[in-house]
């Protein structure tokens, strides 16, 4: 099982160094912390909290094209290449995802969540596992469900981790699919339920033939920003994606989407717990999987 604090005697610096490498680089780059809490999401769903999502070379999960606009990779080589100087073969790659996403949300302004740790890293990573375990933008609320569920979350953990959101940014094709071309070239968006000046802004923002690089933030106002923020634009009907407006659409949840917009503090009380349940997805603990050495390759 994981343990709170289970470097504090082999390397009891371990969640500082993690903490303070993702303070440097966020402040080089505001960017990062969104990369870095995603990368823990496309961590967990596949193969569980094992850092596959970090291996490299042909067919792994992030040769995948689902994973091709992940980012932070170099800030937890960062992290790993302090931590052996300090402590060599102790600290999983892991066990840095889950720490440096921690950190990304309470940098930003969100909660403090301590969580266990002792994850230790996975030798496999296959880009075939992708596809079949992360969630689509264009997936329905009952398919969002089944997928959560498959993964030990309740509908209400979607909706509370869905939250993240609130900071980062996606590129035009992640959303490409609520527009429409008609037969003079123009633009429209399918999705008519969207607020209207939200979906000329974003049109305006990524027009056809855009920059693939490009990107909007996911939270326009606060985006840099941990806060409930985003459960107010899904009310305003201002969701980016397809998978965040059926939130608030669906009865299923839109009581607790409501909830969220008007509470921050039980959005934050809501966070810790599906954050914690995140971040314990399938661990391999005791002697499965190893410590590697090096996060973006397995030991030999
Ligand atoms: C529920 C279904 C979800 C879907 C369909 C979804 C989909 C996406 C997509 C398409 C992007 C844009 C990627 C890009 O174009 O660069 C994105 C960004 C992001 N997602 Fe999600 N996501 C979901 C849930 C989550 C969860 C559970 C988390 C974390 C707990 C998360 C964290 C993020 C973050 C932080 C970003 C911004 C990344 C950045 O700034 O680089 N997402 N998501
Ligand atoms: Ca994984
Ligand atoms: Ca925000």
């Amino acid at each position: 099982d994981l343990t709170l604090n289970f470097y504090s005697t082999s390397c009891p610096s371990a969640e500082l160094v993690v903490r303070n490498t993702v303070r440097s680089a966020s402040n080089m780059d505001p960017t990062v912390p969104g990369k870095l809490l995603r990368l823990l999401f496309h961590d967990c769903f596949v193969e569980g909290c094992d850092a596959s999502v970090l291996l490299q070379g042909n067919g792994t999960e992030r040769s995948d094209p689902a994973n091709q606009s992940l980012g932070g990779f170099s800030v937890i080589d960062s992290a790993k290449r302090l931590l052996e100087i300090f402590c060599p073969g102790t600290v999983s790659c892991a066990d840095i995802v889950a720490l440096a996403a921690r950190d990304a949300v309470e940098l930003t302004g969100g909660p403090v969540v301590h969580i266990p740790t002792g994850r230790r890293d996975g030798k496999v990573s296959s880009a075939s596992n992708v596809r079949p375990n992360i969630v689509d933008t264009s997936f329905t609320m009952t398919e969002m469900i089944k997928l959560f569920s498959s993964k030990g979350l309740s509908l209400e953990d979607l909706v509370t981790l869905s939250g993240a959101h609130t900071i980062g940014a996606a590129h035009c094709s992640a959303f490409s699919d609520r527009f429409q071309e008609d037969s003079k070239g123009k633009f429209t968006f399918i999705d008519t339920s969207l607020d209207n000046g939200y979906a000329e802004k974003l049109m305006k923002q990524c027009p056809p033939g855009a920059n693939p690089s490009i990107t909007v933030q996911n939270d326009p106002e606060t985006s840099f920003v941990f806060d409930n923020h985003y459960y107010g634009n899904l009310l305003a009907h201002r969701g980016l994606f397809q998978s965040d407006s059926v939130l608030f659409t669906d009865s299923r949840s839109s009581k607790q989407v409501k909830n969220f917009a008007e509470d921050q503090v039980g959005f934050f009380e809501s966070w810790v717990q599906s954050f914690l349940k995140l971040t314990s997805i399938h661990v391999k603990t005791g002697d499965e999987g190893e410590i590697r050495a090096f996060c973006p390759t397995a030991n030999a």
